[in-house]
This record gives C-alpha cells, sequence and structure tokens, in this order.
C-alpha cells in the first residue's frame, strides 16, 4: 500500500540504504500489552551510514523510527490493544550529534531535543547521563520536564544549591489506553563511577525505602520497571523480590540496559508472570515484548471475574532497525512509510549533523579498523590504531615530546568501528567520543612504568580477575567485557555448530548479531551469520621506549583511569608513594581528538 493513509498525500520516496537488506523472517505477536523498547542509544539518531555490513542493517534514523512508532500506534488501535514505548537510558557520549557540540555547549542537549518528539510512555536515566554534572543537570532542567513525570531516576538524584532531588521522578503510576493501571520504576545499577553532587543510591537501599514501599503497596494491573540495570547477572530480583512479596501473582515487566546486548529472561523467579528484556545499544536494536495480560483488573471486577493466576504467554523480538523492518511489520511500501514528523526529525538531525560540521573531514582511512573483528595488536585493530596515534596526537606543540614516555588509555573509551574511506568528524567521535583528558607522572622509572600496562590488564583481565576488582570496576561502569563475551559466544557457537556454515551460505545471510537468550523460540527478527570475534585487553599502550630501566620516563595516562593507574604504579614498585599530587596535565588535547589529529597527518 503506497497510499499514505495516514497523512492523506504522498510523501517523496526516501532512498533505501546502499545494500539490500533481509526482511524479517516473521510477524510479530502482538499480545494485549506490546512494548517497543529502546536502550543505550547513546546518540546514535541518524542511523548508521557506512555501506559494509552489518552496518546497514541498522540504518533506519530517528525518523523513520518515528515514522515506525506512530503506524505501529495505529495498528495498536485497530487491534484495540494497549503498545507502550519503553526508554531505559544512555542518551549521552557515542556520536557527533551527541558529542559534536560547539564549545560551551552541554553533551547530548541537541540531539535529546529529538528524543523529546517521541511519544514515549517511559523512560530511565542510564549511567553516561551522570559521568558530568552539567549533562545531569541539563536532563534535570531541559529532559524530565517534557515527559511530565514520566522520566524516571527511582535511585538517582542530583544536588542543586545544597539540595538533594531526584533527576526526574522516584516512580510513576499512570493508565494504559486499554485501562491497564501501571506502577513504574526507573532503576539503575550500583553505579559509582558518577560526578560531584549527583548520587546513586544503592538498589539493595532503595527497595527499603518508605516511597518504595508505599509506591508498590496498591496492586496495579502490572509493574513496569524500566531501568539502566542489565536482565542478567544484576540487581534486578531485589526489586523482584521486593515487589513479588506484596504481589505475589501481578504480571511484571522489566526492560533493562547497560551491557549492549540483546537478552531475555522469562521469569526473574520462575513464577510464569513476569518477564524481561534487554535490547542491545547504539540503535541496532529495537525491542519488542508482548504480553497476553488479563483485562484490567477494574473490569474483571465489574464482570465477577476470579482473580488470574495463569502463567502469562510473553514473546519477545530483536528488530534490526531500517527501513525493510520498519515497513515489513507496519505493512507500509517505501512511498506510504514516511510521517511528515518523521520526517522533519530526519531533517533536523541532518541540519544539526551540518550545524556541527560532522562531515568533516580530516583524511581517508585505508581500510577498515574494528574493535573485535580483527586481533588485537593487528593492522585492522582500532586498538592498534590509537596505540600508534597517541604518540602523535598527544605530543603535538607539547613540550615535553621530547622525553620517552608510556601513554595509557583504556579500551573501554573506543566504542566504535573505523570503515575505510572518508574518515569524518563524526566517525572521529563514535571510534572516541569521551572528552577525556591526558595527565602524565614524570620521571617514572621505565623498569616500573612497562610494568603498568601488564598489571592493569591482570586485574581487568577476565580470567585472573578477582571477585573483589571484577565488582568495583562493574560498579565504575566497565562494562565492556560483557558485550565482548556475548559477541564471542555468538561466533564461537557458530563455529562448533555442524553445517552451520553451510547452511547461511545457503541461505545468503548477511553479518549480524545472531541471538541466543534465554527464552524460548528465536529472537533475532532478522537471521544473520554472526562477526569474526577477536578478544582483546582492556587497557593499551603505544610502544615502549628504547631506554635503560632506570631511564626516568613520562608515563601518560586518560584521566579516566586515575585511580587504578596510582594504585597499581603503586603495587609494580616501591621506591616511592606516587599519590595525585605528581601528577599533571600533559597536552590540552582531549581523547575525542588524537584519531582526527593522526588522520590529517597520516591518513592526508
Ligand atoms: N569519561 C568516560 C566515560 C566512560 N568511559 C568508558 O565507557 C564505559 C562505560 O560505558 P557503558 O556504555 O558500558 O556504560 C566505561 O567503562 C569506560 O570504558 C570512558 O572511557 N571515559
Amino acid at each position: 500500500d503506497d497510499h499514505d493513509h495516514a497523512h492523506g498525500h504522498v510523501h517523496a520516496k526516501r532512498e533505501f540504504p546502499s545494500a539490500p537488506l533481509t526482511r524479517p523472517s516473521r510477524p510479530l505477536q502482538w499480545d494485549s500489552v506490546n512494548i517497543i523498547h529502546t536502550t543505550d542509544s547513546h546518540g546514535w539518531l541518524l542511523g548508521h551510514q557506512k555501506p559494509s555490513f552489518p552496518e546497514p542493517n541498522y540504518s533506519g534514523d530517528f525518523g523513520d523510527f518515528s515514522s515506525f512508532v506512530t503506524h505501529m500506534k495505529e495498528l495498536a488501535l485497530q487491534k484495540d490493544v494497549d503498545l507502550l514505548l519503553v526508554d531505559s537510558g544512555d542518551l549521552h557520549d557515542g556520536t557527533g550529534l551527541s558529542d559534536g557540540y560547539p564549545t560551551g555547549g552541554v553533551d547530548a542537549h541537541a540531539s535529546n531535543e529529538f528524543f523529546k518528539q517521541l511519544p514515549y510512555d517511559l523512560l530511565a536515566i542510564g549511567n553516561h547521563e551522570l559521568y558530568i554534572y552539567n549533562n545531569t543537570l541539563d536532563m534535570y532542567r531541559n529532559f524530565a520536564p517534557r515527559f511530565n513525570g514520566r522520566y524516571l531516576s527511582s535511585n538517582v538524584n542530583i544536588t542543586i544549591d545544597g539540595v538533594s532531588r531526584p533527576v526526574g521522578d522516584r516512580f510513576a503510576k499512570f493508565k494504559t489506553r486499554k485501562g491497564r493501571q501501571v506502577t513504574a520504576l526507573g532503576v539503575l545499577f550500583d553505579f559509582t563511577g558518577n560526578d560531584f553532587n549527583t548520587t546513586v543510591q544503592p538498589v539493595e537501599d532503595m527497595v527499603k525505602e518508605h516511597w518504595f514501599t508505599e509506591a508498590i503497596k496498591d496492586e496495579p494491573d502490572f509493574f513496569l520497571l524500566a531501568g539502566h540495570m542489565p536482565v542478567s547477572r544484576d540487581n534486578w530480583p531485589l526489586i523482584f523480590n521486593a515487589v513479588r512479596a506484596v504481589h505475589p501473582l501481578t504480571p511484571i515487566l522489566i526492560l533493562g540496559g547497560h551491557t549492549h546486548i540483546r537478552d531475555c529472561r522469562e521469569s526473574l523467579q520462575l513464577d510464569g508472570r513476569s518477564m524481561s528484556l534487554e535490547s542491545g545499544r547504539y540503535m541496532e536494536t529495537v525491542g519488542w515484548m508482548s504480553a497476553e495480560l488479563p483485562a484490567p483488573k477494574i473490569h474483571r471486577r465489574h464482570n465477577g471475574e476470579d482473580h488470574d493466576t495463569k502463567n502469562i504467554t510473553f514473546t519477545r523480538r530483536y528488530l534490526d532497525p531500517n527501513r525493510v523492518t520498519y515497513e515489513y511489520h507496519t505493512g507500509r511500501g517505501n512511498f506510504s512509510f514516511d510521517t511528515a514528523w518523521g520526517q522533519s526529525i530526519t531533517r533536523g538531525l541532518e541540519k544539526l549533523a551540518k550545524t556541527f560540521d560532522l562531515s568533516f573531514q580530516y583524511g581517508v582511512a585505508p581500510h577498515d579498523f574494528t574493535l573485535s573483528q580483527s586481533p588485537f595488536p593487528s593492522n585492522n585493530s582500532v586498538l592498534s590504531l590509537m596505540a600508534e596515534a597517541m604518540p602523535v596526537a598527544l605530543t603535538v606543540n607539547n613540550s615535553r615530546a621530547s622525553i620517552p614516555n608510556i601513554m595509557i588509555t583504556n579500551s573501554g573509551s573506543l566504542r566504535f568501528d573505523i570503515y575505510s574511506g572518508p574518515f569524518t568528524k563524526n566517525d572521529q567521535l563514535t571510534a572516541s567520543p569521551f572528552a577525556d583528558s591526558f595527565l602524565y607522572i614524570a620521571n617514572v622509572p621505565f623498569s616500573a612504568a612497562s610494568q603498568v600496562l601488564p598489571a592493569l590488564n591482570n586485574a581487568g583481565a577476565n580470567e585472573r580477575r578477582d571477585i573483589a576488582v571484577e565488582t568495583e570496576l562493574y560498579a565504575r561502569g566497565y562494562v565492556g567485557a560483557r558485550y565482548r563475551e556475548w559477541v564471542q559466544e555468538m561466533y564461537q557457537r557458530d563455529l562448533e555448530t555442524e553445517g552451520a556454515s553451510a547452511r547461511r551460505a545457503a541461505a545468503n545471510l548477511t553479518l549480524g548479531y545472531v541471538t541466543t537468550d534465554s527464552c524460548p523460540g528465536v529472537g533475532d527478527d532478522t537471521p544473520h551469520t554472526p562477526l569474526a570475534f577477536f578478544d582483546s585487553p582492556d587497557f593499551i599502550a603505544s610502544a615502549s621506549p628504547e631506554v635503560t630501566d632506570d631511564a626516568p620516563i613520562d608515563l601518560v595516562f586518560v584521566d579516566f583511569i586515575e585511580s587504578q593507574l596510582i594504585q597499581i604504579l603503586n603495587q609494580v614498585q616501591s621506591e616511592k608513594v606516587f599519590t595525585t599530587e605528581d601528577v599533571g596535565t600533559y597536552t590540552p588535547v582531549l581523547a575525542t581528538e588524537i584519531l582526527g589529529i593522526f588522520a590529517q597527518q597520516a591518513w592526508n
């Protein structure tokens, strides 16, 4: 159907992505309550724009997503069911749209204006909203108010003028279109890397709060627990159990985030009346949950029906956000899909990209550099590229340039692959979005400095981590290992499954996510073949200088790892106890600028 029923006029046809895309495998299952879920979008609102797979899978922009939501809401009306739109946080740090703002601006302020244009029913705060006080303040002042009590920060406060208050609201109670009473929370995992004057209350303490007890006291038709907290291996059971202690049978729908993976758990506590879903990262996934919930209690009471106790039927699906997916599930064609609202969002995002000069070109990348599809170290590794780029970029106009050094950064600061071809301001910011500074300690004997990287990686390496270190790193937000584990598993499983590669070849599948989770049936909406995976260390460094063991050198490091680095430096030597007093600023060049400076020199 290529006539635009929604707006009564025909829109210009949008270009399809440069590569042909596989259609979804089957229609979505709609039930009485349905949820569209986004999480960890990190500013990826213009879609993934590179032509190599898997990028085209995720090529839909936020305007396309808006049109999708509009049509899905119309379908929900036709089917006479509930459809909610939920986000689980982390809107900052990830692309030029969020991080390419001019000096004096606030991260993600402009990109969040587009988020505000979608009809979200519920949103939760993420850890990336808390690394910098001004970002949190912006969420408090300019973002939360748009959502009229539905932007939730159940355990997160900001201090303004000496008064600590929730960034959004602690909880929300509302009625769905079909009259279902909902009690909602928006919870952050036990994050400890937050800025001064923001606070994160441990989940364990939150569930003991008076407001919490009061909020969950009355029985709704269902609990909607959104949160920036992984659905596996985190604290959802604490909240779940607190609710279950009061309401043994009330349906609980959980929408999590943070680990950047596609994940689902049916029944956290095997009670058949709850489900949890996590929907990936970077607008590479739009999650779908459906639940066959009974009619609203108020209607049932009116009809004299009993309390419902049966297991609830749930489904989930992980959608690749692109126009083929969106058109397939909305029954629209390329001429009838776009809504005027969606198109205006796309235009607005393109205008913002221009204003921020995101297509400014630093050079031409000679080939692809990936985070995990190529070994580390190697010519094709983003991490190796960074190790090579740091000594170039951080020594420009630097009076310490001639002093031998070792430069260390955390691998987690590198967030995305670099593709061959023009390397733009946007590419620079997607690969390295954190405006972190570089610090140094002077006169560290080479024999000690050279032990710091291996020691950091020992402390961070999966197999060798002790539980206390693991817990501390996790609390500070180091979660990249969980994503890597997930991608590795899908690759490994495929290698080990007999006939898998032949079947994939026969089906002509493109690269993408191949999810296995704890819910029944296949979760991915579109079948793919998994990406190759190579593991990498948690920390990387520039090549060591050729000096004698006792030579004093500069130990240069990104500020994000300052406390860990000092701790490790004091473990690998006993000549001196280093403190923050020994630390100075190495260069005004920020982590966000390194790859651009390198590209200008090496790729022009
Ligand atoms: N200033 C910063 C802030 C964060 N990081 C890296 O991001 C990781 C957390 O990101 P999630 O999306 O997983 O929450 C954190 O572990 C760091 O690796 C950074 O480098 N600099």
